[in-house]
């Protein structure tokens, strides 16, 4: 097992990366306090809360449940109403905890459940998808969508503690297991370009789910995580960069109704799209984004804006982004693999590189 420490400006909490870590109550247990409300998604739910709930019946906690369904469409804030409502059933005080058990979208909604009830209860994240071990459990980002843009409701409200058992990956489907992987390579498209060349190397065993590739995929990209959120935890200025892709992902999840794209797959085509952008504006050597594809599609991820999406909708969803200050669309570009920088962009420019996309 692997343990990062990420330091906030309200102390610092652990997270632990290995093997069997939902069996193994005497390393979660300790960050529980109070009643606890576990919050995860009907699939989730039917492989691996029994295993919990064991725990914590074994050492009489009082406890309950509240199963959404899966999936991003239930990222929203009629389920975070029902998550509150579920604390106040509960009976929780201000010393109870929440437990999110599931991928990103249970993390963020349980998360602002918590960050929200009683102004601000404990939540203890239990990722269960690779993109919720690679980023989302970590670093305190949580909310739900409106339909006019991704995330636009939340707080940053950091975990007690961060339990990513790699063992529940064996259970996702491809598809999931692969929207994860966009999230890891953005940590070395923004910030290691020896990470990247890692992956680039390393393609064939971390497709292939090997524990050794996967542990070192995971555990280097929370490190990466830890270091972004310690010296920027409320996104003044470096953690921005975490956003890389997302301006144009996000418009492109909520132009499909969070229904057609996994984050992942959405973050990827968005990462091309903000590369290529990047070349157009000659911040970065042309035959960067062909790189960046390459990788992209040996790990099964998409890379192109499919041609039915309209493209000026894109353009004004990514004018609600919240990186935008007076009306000017803010990206991360990139100024070489392994460096980034967060810029104003013309419109025209943008609007070119969805055209030709
Ligand atoms: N807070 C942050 O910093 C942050 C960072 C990145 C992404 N996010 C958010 O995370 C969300 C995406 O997360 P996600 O990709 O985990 O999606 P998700 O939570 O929808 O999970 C994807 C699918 O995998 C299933 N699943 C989860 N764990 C499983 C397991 N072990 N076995 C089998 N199936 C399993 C889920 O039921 C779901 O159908 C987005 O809403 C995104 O905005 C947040
Ligand atoms: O942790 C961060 O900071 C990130 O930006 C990580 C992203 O991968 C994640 O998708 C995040 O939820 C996006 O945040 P938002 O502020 O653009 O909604
Ligand atoms: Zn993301």
């Amino acid at each position: 097992m692997k343990v990062t420490q990420v330091r906030t400006a309200g102390g610092s909490y652990p997270v632990y990366v290995g093997q069997g870590l939902l069996s193994m109550p005497s390393i979660w247990q300790r960050h529980l306090d109070g009643r606890v409300l576990v919050v995860s998604d009907d699939t989730v739910a039917g492989l691996y809360l029994e295993r919990v709930g064991r725990v914590l019946d074994e050492e009489g906690r009082r406890w309950r449940s509240l199963v959404l369904p899966a999936g991003e469409e239930a990222k929203t804030v009629a389920n975070w109403q029902r998550a509150l409502d579920a604390l106040v059933e509960l009976g929780a005080q201000r010393d109870a905890t929440v437990l999110a058990l599931g991928g990103g979208v249970v993390g963020d909604l349980a998360g602002f459940a918590a960050a929200s009830y009683m102004r601000g209860i404990r939540v203890v994240q239990m990722p269960t998808t690779l993109l919720a071990q690679v980023d989302a459990a970590v670093g305190g980002k949580t909310g739900v969508n409106h339909t006019s843009g991704k995330n636009l409701i939340g707080a940053f409200h950091q975990p007690a503690a961060v339990v990513a058992d790699i063992d529940t990956l064996i259970s996702l489907d491809d598809r999931d297991y692969c929207a994860g992987l966009a999230e890891v390579v953005k940590y070395g498209a923004i910030r290691d370009e020896r990470f990247f060349s890692w992956l680039e190397s390393r393609a064939e065993p971390i497709n292939a789910h090997m524990p050794d590739a996967l542990l070192e995929a995971v555990h280097a990209s929370v490190q990466h995580k830890a270091e972004v959120v310690a010296a920027d935890e409320r996104e003044a200025g470096e953690r921005a960069l975490l956003n890389f892709g997302h301006t144009f992902g996000h418009a492109l999840e909520t132009a499909t109704g969070y229904a057609r794209f996994r984050h992942g797959e959405a973050v990827a085509i968005g990462m091309v799209l903000a590369t290529r952008l990047s070349e157009l504006l000659g911040k970065v050597r042309v035959g960067t984004a062909e790189r960046l594809v390459h990788l992209l599609e040996h790990l099964k991820l998409p890379t192109a804006l499919p041609g039915d999406v309209d493209r000026e909708r894109l353009l004004a969803l990514m004018r609600l982004d919240k990186k935008n200050r007076a009306d000017r669309i803010r990206l991360v570009l990139l100024e070489e693999l392994g460096r980034a920088t967060v810029e104003t962009c013309p419109t025209d420019d943008i609007r070119e590189v969805l055209e030709r996309s």
